[in-house]
């Protein structure tokens, strides 16, 4: 198992990887002035209960602690007000004070809503990340919480940093195929806005799904939180750089928001995204970017490369106006000036609008 400290302009956090880190919590609560009788709050959803709330309700009740669990239903369409206002109820039920910790036992969904029921109970208390997926790899890190909103993806949030990020790499091992995929498109895209001999690795190495196990997979893992907490270290309330890892995430949300939540995962939608951040950023610098053969490799894993034809181009456009990082409705995309380096854009509406047209006609990226 590595140990390491994730730094941000407000706070230091340990993050525990590795086969069997699960087993560190009870130490690592003591370490955080967790006494035993400590109130610890769990909360995660109907896929991942069923396999380990027991083993760790178990563990942290040997401990002394004093556990709760609530179980939300899994999949995106789960970040929602009516599962937050749950929470919030099941919290308060519990006598949850402010030295209660909140548990996040989970994938990105569970991340992102128990981190914002821990941001806003009784006006902020501590939570720890404790994620089961690969996507969660670029969610638990970081401080992004957030629910969803009909009109737009992660819209009602805040950044709240959690006390530690406990990374149990044998979670992984009951991830059903379509998760892993959609995990992998954040390793994908971290490699593409910052490291571009990560990158090359992917490249080389992950050829199918199959090949992200054992090493590889904690080693996607690792890169991929290293990439993150570096740009959340340098910027951590997004006015400038962490606005990077939202490559591929403006046509991305958009996507997920106009289909309805979880109808393409959060990964499949980004994956389409980042084909079309690739095909804007080669109509805006003039340059090629077809020796890499981007749809192909991602359709290798099994990612959709093209629009779905159930969806307007004026209304994903509408939707990418009203993303977090557009301004006075102008949408602002993260655009791959070559591998390993990108930058936000202003674009117009007319020539987004022709781009989205003709990414679709065309069938998608290439
Ligand atoms: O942490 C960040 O910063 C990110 O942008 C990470 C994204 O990959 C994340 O998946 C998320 O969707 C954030 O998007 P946002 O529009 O809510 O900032």
């Amino acid at each position: 198992m590595m140990e390491r400290t994730i730094e941000t302009a407000t706070k230091q956090y340990p993050l525990l990887l590795g086969d069997g880190a699960a087993r560190a919590l009870p130490r690592l609560l003591r370490s955080l002035a967790c006494p035993p009788g400590t109130k610890l709050f769990i909360i995660t959803d109907d896929a991942v209960a069923p396999l380990y709330l027991d083993e760790v309700r178990a563990m942290l009740a040997a401990a002394e602690y004093d556990v709760y669990a609530y179980i939300i239903p899994s999949g995106e369409a789960a970040k929602s007000f009516d599962n937050y206002y749950a929470c919030q109820t099941a919290a308060l039920q519990c006598s949850l004070d402010r030295r209660s910790v909140i548990i996040a036992l989970g994938g990105g969904v569970v991340g992102d809503l128990a981190g914002f029921v821990a941001a806003t109970y009784m006006r902020g208390i501590r939570y720890i990340q404790m994620p089961t997926t690969l996507l969660a790899h670029d969610s638990a890190v970081g401080g992004k919480v957030a629910i969803n909103h009909p009109l737009g993806k992660n819209m009602i949030g805040a950044f709240h940093q959690p006390e530690a990020v406990v990374y149990d790499t044998t979670f992984l091992r009951t991830l059903p195929e379509r998760e892993l995929r959609s995990g992998f498109a954040e390793v994908i895209k971290h490699a593409l806005i910052r490291d571009r001999r990560f990158y090359e690795w992917l490249r080389a190495e992950v050829k199918t799904l199959a090949d992200l196990r054992g090493e590889a997979l904690t080693y996607c893992i690792e890169k991929g939180i290293d990439i993150k907490a570096s740009i959340v270290r340098e910027d951590e309330k997004e006015t400038s750089v962490r606005a990077h890892l939202n490559f591929g995430h403006t046509l991305g949300h958009a996507l997920e928001s106009e289909l309805g939540y979880g109808t393409l995962t959060h990964g499949e939608a980004v994956a389409i995204g980042m084909l079309f951040a690739v095909f804007v950023s080669e109509r805006l610098y003039g340059h090629s970017f077809a020796e890499h053969r981007f749809a192909e490799w991602f359709a290798r894993y099994g990612f959709p490369v093209s629009l779905p034809t159930t969806v307007e181009a004026d209304r994903l456009l509408e939707k990418m106006k009203g993303d977090k990082k557009a301004y006075a409705g102008t949408v602002r995309m993260v655009l791959l000036r070559e591998i390993g380096d990108v930058e936000v854009v202003e674009l117009e509406d007319d020539k987004l609008l022709a781009w989205l047209d003709e990414f679709a006609k065309q069938g998608g990226g290439r």
